[in-house]
């Protein structure tokens, strides 16, 4: 269970971790709920268009998932919320700050970040505990950081809260795929940040281990104290509840935007991934197939 009435409790918060955000002053100009803001941006590379002419507006309180096939665009898109590549045209404002003209080392310890490209860099032989806790230094491998205990309880407690508690002494490298996904979201959690990005977290993992990550992760979104979410995703059945709305792109371009049962839609989703599906509610959950 999450904590009560909070994302985190006071014994993991605050006190022990320092935020960077605090220090971060707010210009009177930005509104201060709206953690993405990007206008009419195009991304380029080697002469191809990876996004085309995006707006996309995310608030605090929201939680998005971005759907499309492959090579739609959505890490590109991923990464430019998370300070990791600037627009090519046009503008994107990330928690106040214009990509381009502001520190990005410091906005990046703003945002958690989950992708394959950075699990890919964790040490296997790393303890559990550590991968989760050399978050606070931006590093992965534990080297000669000094870390105090406080950052250690709140390591131990994010993984206890993803369910990974009793593994905080494994080595990474000996976790199934689906415990390893966990470690991962914990370690993304860690710096206490306002905007949690998470790449296809759900990829490779079985029927069970899917369905208790997406628990997990309904369980984040509801907690009104939890970071602003962005999830990207190929599957509908890996919405988890409790998310508000949704991004589809195809080919770089936006398909569809907005409240998440007004976009999961059998003609948008259809025109996103290209050939003609029916997509099922089920309460707070979605399927679809090919018909
Ligand atoms: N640096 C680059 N130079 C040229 N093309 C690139 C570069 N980076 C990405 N691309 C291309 O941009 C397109 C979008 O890539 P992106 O990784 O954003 O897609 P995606 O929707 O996340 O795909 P997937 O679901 O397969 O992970 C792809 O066709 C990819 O090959």
């Amino acid at each position: 269970m999450w904590p009560t009435g909070a994302w985190l409790d006071g014994l993991v918060t605050g006190a022990l971790i320092s935020g960077p955000s605090d220090a971060t002053p707010t210009p009177a100009s930005v509104d201060a709920d709206l953690v993405v803001n990007v206008e009419g941006v195009t991304v380029r590379r080697a002469g191809a268009a990876l996004l085309c002419d995006v707006d996309w507006q995310v608030e605090l309180d929201e939680r998005w998932v971005v759907l499309g096939p492959n090579g739609a665009g959505k890490t590109t898109l991923l990464n430019l919320a998370g300070g990791r590549l600037h627009p090519t045209v046009g503008v994107a404002h990330v928690l106040g700050e214009q990509l381009g003209r502001t520190d990005l080392t410091e906005l990046r310890t703003r945002i958690g970040l989950s992708t394959a490209a950075l699990a890919e860099r964790i040490p296997t032989e790393e303890r559990v505990v550590d991968v989760v806790v050399t978050a606070s230094w931006s590093v992965v491998g534990r080297f000669r950081e000094e870390y105090d205990s406080g950052d250690e309880i709140r390591a131990r407690a994010l993984l206890g809260q993803l369910g990974v508690g009793e593994l905080a002494e494994r080595r990474y490298g000996t976790l199934s795929e689906g415990e390893r996904k966990r470690v991962q979201i914990a370690r993304a959690l860690m710096t206490d940040p306002e905007l949690l990005l998470l790449d296809e977290p759900a990829a490779g993992l079985d029927l069970g281990g899917r369905e208790e990550l997406v628990a997990r992760l309904a369980e984040l979104a509801s907690d009104p104290d939890a970071p602003a979410l962005v999830l990207v995703t190929h599957h509908v059945e890996e919405i988890p509840p409790g998310f508000t709305h949704a991004l589809l792109l195809r080919d770089g371009d936006v398909v569809a935007q907005g409240l998440l049962n007004d976009v999961l839609t059998r003609d948008n989703l259809s025109k996103t991934f290209g050939l003609s599906l029916v997509v099922e509610r089920h309460g707070d959950r979605y399927t679809a197939r090919a018909g």
